[in-house]
């Protein structure tokens, strides 16, 4: 699958990562630079496996995957990790006896990047005593202050699973006006997974549905939230028969709603609008589809195909 974005910051071709249970991909996919591509899918799909496999934490034994220029099969170019950073989803135990400022002091000699006063400003921001420890600060404060160190090198690549999990109303707002600010120079790239669909509104660029460890689709969110539309279709008795709704074109998704009704699911919603005015059928309404309406129709889909 391709973008119409020419520069990837990340991509995979047949990438295969396997446990015992759970098999992701095999994923083909660009990840476009310079973008915020919010990673949706139901739990267990694999969201949190892929982010770990581009920190070398899961091995890729199958297929070709890059991220920034680097290959990441058996990479041992531990440079492409300091343009990386990353919030994973839960807080890594073994840190739980250290200040944040005391994590603060050990990612510092990580990354050569490390700018102390971006650290100290984003804790302001979120409102953090970095002389707390990790252990003793309650969740949102703790993914505030993580998530601030996890930016305070300002990386080219930010990677963050789940960041607003037990942020407040106003925590959030200030995370999504770092996040802005972070992407502002156009030349970082900004990956999230996420079950909010108002952060994705606002924040993504693109969007990659995953499920049971497969790749349903990378959209551009505008045109998907603009093209998708489901249009609500009465069919006569005297008129054709619902075998002529299999060809409407765009079909995503047909539903029947009562007697001779149909809900379509349309990604060209004017030619199919069209098309069923031309079959004689009655068009009754035509609306917008939410995210999650959207998310839904590619997972009947999917199961259909299963
Ligand atoms: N139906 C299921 N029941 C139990 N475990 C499952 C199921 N489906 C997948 N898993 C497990 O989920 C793991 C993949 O989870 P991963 O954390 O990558 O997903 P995720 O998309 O980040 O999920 P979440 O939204 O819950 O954080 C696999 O290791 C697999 O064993």
């Amino acid at each position: 699958m391709t973008t119409n974005v020419t520069e990837a910051a990340i991509s995979w071709r047949g990438v295969k990562l396997r446990n015992e249970q759970f098999t992701l991909g095999p994923l083909d996919i660009e990840i476009p630079r310079g973008m915020v591509t919010a990673i949706v899918g139901p739990n267990g799909s694999g969201k949190s496996t892929l982010f770990r496999s581009l920190l070398g934490l899961e091995p890729i034994r199958e297929g070709e995957a890059t991220a920034l220029g680097v290959r990441l099969n058996g990479c041992e170019d531990e440079s492409y990790k300091r343009e990386v950073g990353f919030l994973p989803e839960n807080p890594y135990g073994h840190e739980n006896s250290l200040t944040a400022d005391e994590k603060a002091k050990f990612a510092s000699g990580l990354y050569p990047n490390w700018d102390w006063e971006k650290y100290r400003k984003l804790l302001r921001h979120f409102d953090v005593d970095g002389s707390v420890k990790l252990s003793k600060m309650s969740k949102g404060m703790r993914r505030k202050a993580e998530l601030s160190i996890a930016m305070s090198h300002d990386p080219e690549l930010l990677l963050l699973d789940e960041p607003s999990s037990g942020l407040d109303p106003f925590a959030w707002k200030t995370m999504l006006e770092e996040l802005q600010r972070y992407m502002e120079p156009g030349d970082r790239t900004l990956v999230l997974a996420t079950h909010i669909l108002e952060e994705i509104r606002r924040l993504a660029d693109y969007i990659l549905f995953l499920y049971r460890g497969k790749v349903l689709g990378l959209y551009e969110k505008d045109r998907l939230l603009d093209d998708w539309r489901t249009l609500v279709v009465q069919l006569s008795a005297s008129g054709p028969g619902i075998e002529k709704l299999d060809a409407t074109p765009g079909l995503q998704g047909l539903t029947e709603a009562g007697p001779g009704l149909y809900r379509l699911e349309v990604d060209s919603p004017e030619q199919g609008e069209q098309y069923c005015r031309a079959c004689g059928f009655q068009v009754l309404g035509i609306q917008r589809m939410e995210l999650e309406d959207i998310l839904s129709c590619l997972i009947r889909k999917e199961e259909a195909r299963r």
